[in-house]
């Protein structure tokens, strides 16, 4: 399972790409795939022993009243019976292992490469249609990955080895059986694009599902202070009825796919017995060929359907790889260095913002335009700016969730396009106004940025953000539930000071607090970090302490203020 960090990911959109990545997923995997394989060979023709072994028994043990014969067929009998159930647990173990390690890898690596994209995809992509993919896209694709090789080999063996034992026994009754052949491909053929394009509408729908109900269960408080519950009732309901359509057009493409080729094996089945019975009654075949044929052509019959469910599962999965393959083509935003430069060991956290343009879009207006900042180390600096005029985008900026269009950004000396990210980020802090709090207990959530924090930290830490009411065993609800908004701030804060940065970032981190609070924690967090370089954006400065300096971001640029 290890495997999955190292998993290339594949080189170009389309199926093809996709399916060579699949591959390249199951190489690691062959012994136990080929294991997988044979047992599944050896079930497979433990199964086609026992027609023949009848035949023996009706026409040689039987008819020729051999009593020996019958012994030793019954006995063979039930001994392939016995090695075929204990192939098939074995092959089950194996099939189990491997499946589970195919699934995991996959959403591992697609979850790896979601890891790496920037805010700005996540602020455009909605959670639901990602749990979609995540969770039914890459299932789907991991089943084929799997059953597709398996159903393959399995089918491709049984059929032709039932084909070989039916040719054996009779070339005509194989030739009568063979002609709904060519009917059966032209259905197929005229199938295939309906069911494709089908199964896309089922899994868009489902994953418009998803997105809905993961999109208003967290918002559940404002839907009913809005009274809107009515309102999305009725978007469910919608939701659903498009669902129902699409899951019907497709269920009904999916029984033809099976009720027609059933009942052409019936006609082929009937015209065995027609034809075959009445070689039987003027004695040119034997009933024990005849029966041993029959079980043969209901033996191939099998396989034929498997290989067609294998054909139309192709084209289901092929819609689930595009999805999935459509996460894996988004590029992340930054690309960290091949070779990481590491900070300077006496670093202290002196900022430089060098000529730095900046835009979301490709192609669209400049939001910061030859932004200089030169920040001592040491030095505390409130930045202000009216609302939307990018101080969040700057500080994203210095975290690199995105690089500049133009100029530097360097934290003592190195550029930050140098730097390992996960470096940068133990080094550049933000408490932000958005809390992120998981479900879990207080002290699991104070202790996120640094797990191996001691108790005493813990407690120091509540202490110096005034939360040193609440025990570290309080329950906290996902999203912060049962803790109230300045709580909530406070943890954000408490968790910073339990950290080392060289530049920390209060980007309206004590918003939610009053004024008296928000200076004593502003203290606290002024006298923890005296000697680190810190960035603070407030609306309201005379609740952040005294600052040494003050700068206004304005059209893009940085400027005293
Ligand atoms: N991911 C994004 N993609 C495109 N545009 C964005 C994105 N995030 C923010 N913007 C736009 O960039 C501009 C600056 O936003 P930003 O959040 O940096 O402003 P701000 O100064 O922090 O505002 P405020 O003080 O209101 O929080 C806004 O016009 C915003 O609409």
């Amino acid at each position: 399972m290890s495997a999955s960090v190292a998993m290339p990911l594949p080189a170009a959109s389309g199926p093809r790409a996709t399916l060579a990545w699949l591959g390249g997923l199951l190489a690691p995997r062959r012994a136990l795939l080929g294991g997988v394989l044979l047992l599944s060979i050896g079930g497979v023709a433990l199964g086609l022993a026992q027609p023949w072994l009848s035949k023996l028994l009706i026409d040689d043990g039987l008819l020729a009243r051999d009593y020996r014969l019958i012994a030793a067929m019954a006995a063979l009998m039930v001994a392939a019976a016995l090695l075929g159930t204990l192939v098939e647990a074995g092959n089950r173990v194996c099939y189990l292992r491997l499946s589970a390690s195919v699934l995991f890898t996959l959403r591992e690596a697609v979850y790896r490469h979601l890891q790496g994209l920037s805010p700005s995809y996540y602020a455009r992509t909605r959670a639901g249609e990602l749990l979609a993919r995540l969770d039914g896209d890459v299932a789907e694709v991991q089943r084929f990955a799997i059953d597709g090789p398996l159903a393959l080999v399995n089918g491709v063996v049984a059929l032709l080895l039932s084909v070989a034992v039916m040719l054996q026994l009779s070339p005509e009754l194989s030739l009568l059986a063979a002609t709904v052949i060519p009917l059966e491909v032209w259905f197929l053929r005229r199938l295939r694009p309906r069911l494709e394009a089908r199964t896309r509408a089922l899994r868009d729908r489902g994953a418009a599902v998803t997105a809905f109900l993961v999109e208003t269960l967290q918002a559940m408080k404002f839907i009913q202070s809005s009274g809107a519950e009515a309102r999305e009732h009725a978007r469910l309901r919608a939701l659903n009825a498009d669902y129902l359509a699409a899951l019907q057009e497709q269920q009904l493409l999916g029984l033809a796919a099976a009720g027609v080729p059933r009942l052409l094996a019936a006609f082929a089945t009937a015209a065995v017995f027609a034809w075959g019975g009445y070689r039987v009654v003027d004695g040119s075949l034997s009933v024990g060929t005849l029966l041993a044929f029959s079980a043969y052509l209901l033996r191939a019959t099998g396989p034929a359907q498997t290989l067609l469910g294998l054909y139309l599962g192709l084209q289901r999965a092929r819609v689930s790889l595009e999805r999935v393959g459509e996460l894996l083509q988004q590029a992340p935003a930054v690309t960290p260095p091949a070779h990481p430069v590491p900070l300077p060991a006496d670093a202290r956290g002196a900022l430089d913002i060098d000529g730095v343009d900046f835009a979301y879009a490709a192609h669209g207006p400049l939001l910061l335009r030859g932004a200089r900042l030169h920040v001592a180390s040491g030095t505390k600096l409130a930045l202000t700016g009216a609302s939307g005029v990018g101080k969040s985008t700057l500080i994203d900026l210095l975290l690199r969730h995105f690089d500049p269009r133009a100029g530097h950004i360097r934290l003592d000396g190195v550029d930050l396009r140098e730097l390992d990210p996960a470096e940068l980020r133990r080094r550049v802090v933000v408490v932000s106004q958005e809390v992120t709090l998981f479900a879990g207990s207080l002290g699991d959530n104070l202790a996120y940025l640094r797990p191996q924090a001691s108790l005493d930290e813990l407690h120091a830490a509540l202490a110096a953000a005034r939360l040193d009411g609440l025990a570290l065993d309080t329950p906290v609800g996902s999203g912060g539930g049962g803790l109230s908004g300045g709580q909530r701030q406070r943890l954000a804060l408490a968790r910073a000071l339990l950290l080392d940065p060289l530049l920390l970032i209060l980007d309206e981190a004590s918003s939610a607090l009053d004024a008296a609070t928000a200076r004593e924690v502003a203290a606290a967090v002024d006298a923890r970090f005296a000697d680190r370089t810190r960035l603070v954006i407030a609306h309201r400065l005379d609740t952040v302490g005294a600052v040494d300096a003050v700068v206004e971001l304005r059209d893009g640029r940085l400027v005293a203020g």
